[in-house]
């Protein structure tokens, strides 16, 4: 049987041998790779690095590889939203499992391990700000993985039906999907001092978290909906961007993959900060001795 062959404007090559939006080299990829939104956050991030043996950035994706006490990790940034996820794993795995020269998957299998350490907006009153969550279920409203055979079987279908049906799903919004974190990467890296939450990706900021400022949302009640869901018992805990979509496309392509957000905000009590520097620095400390 003949293998597949990625044909060039299905996986685009720069000039330069690097993927096309990372512009990472295949070699230049290490396996465990830290995942943060902001491009400044890589550097903090780089800081706690023993050596820094690479730099490069293109648009919102800034990476830095090096050593954390003389093992190769790489730390990068999406940017803002679950579409950029979909480029940010799609090219992560090309670089680790497709051969650049003949454009064919390889025959040998290489698993990544991702953690996003990422900022997030608490549901429920007792998530204070500082407070860091994993994703143990991420629920994704962005629909990305959607467009991949396969989804139903990484997915939790009962809790997907069961949250639909209570919050009142509006039909106009895509269909939600419920992926959990690797379980084994959550119990090395959250030991006993992080939550374990039902963390949900949002399409949006504003309007698709409920945050209503000059526009009137379509529907209004969906944030004390969710609020008072409970499956097996666990409230749906906070609101990113990027673990749903993440997480379910790591399923799909054979790596482990979680993420972490300190809370910044909670939309219970309304209290913010926008001062979560110090608390980010310390969740990064802790991921790197972990992971
Ligand atoms: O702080 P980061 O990692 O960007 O994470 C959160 O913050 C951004 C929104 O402000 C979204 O990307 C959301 O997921
Ligand atoms: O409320 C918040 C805070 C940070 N990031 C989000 O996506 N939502």
């Amino acid at each position: 049987m003949s293998t597949k062959k990625i044909q060039p404007s299905e996986m685009i090559i720069n000039p330069d041998g690097t993927i096309f939006h990372l512009h990472l080299l295949p070699s230049q990829l290490t396996d465990r790779i830290i995942l943060v939104g902001d491009p400044g956050r890589v550097n903090m991030v780089a800081e706690f690095f023993d050596t820094k043996t690479f730099e490069v950035s293109s648009r919102e994706f800034h990476t830095i590889g090096g050593t954390y006490k003389g093992k190769p990790i790489m730390c990068l940034s999406h940017g803002i939203g679950p579409d950029n996820i979909d480029i940010v794993i799609n090219e992560l795995d090309a670089l680790a499992n497709i051969d650049f020269a003949t454009r064919e998957v390889k025959p040998e299998h290489r698993t990544l391990t991702l953690v996003r350490i990422g900022t997030s907006g608490a549901l429920q009153p007792e998530l204070i700000v500082g407070t860091p969550v994993i994703a143990a279920h991420a629920i994704g409203f962005d629909g990305v993985l959607n467009y991949y055979a396969g989804r139903n079987e990484v997915c939790d279908i009962d809790y997907q039906q069961a949250f639909c049906d209570y919050v009142h799903w509006n039909p106009l919004w895509a269909k939600p999907y419920v992926v959990p974190a690797d379980k084994e990467l959550v119990e090395r890296i959250g030991r006993d001092d992080m939550v374990r939450g039902h963390t949900i990706s949002a399409v949006g900021f504003y309007g698709p978290q409920g945050r209503e400022l000059r526009l009137p949302l379509a529907n209004p009640d969906l944030n004390s909906r969710i609020e008072k869901f409970r499956y097996n018992g666990e409230p749906v805990t906070n609101y990113e961007m990027e673990s749903a979509p993440l997480q379910g496309l790591s399923l799909l392509l054979g790596h482990k993959a979680m993420t972490v957000c300190s809370i910044i905000a909670n939309r219970v009590s309304t209290n913010a900060t926008p001062n979560y520097k110090t608390a980010i620095h310390d969740l990064i400390k802790t991921v790197l001795e972990r992971i």
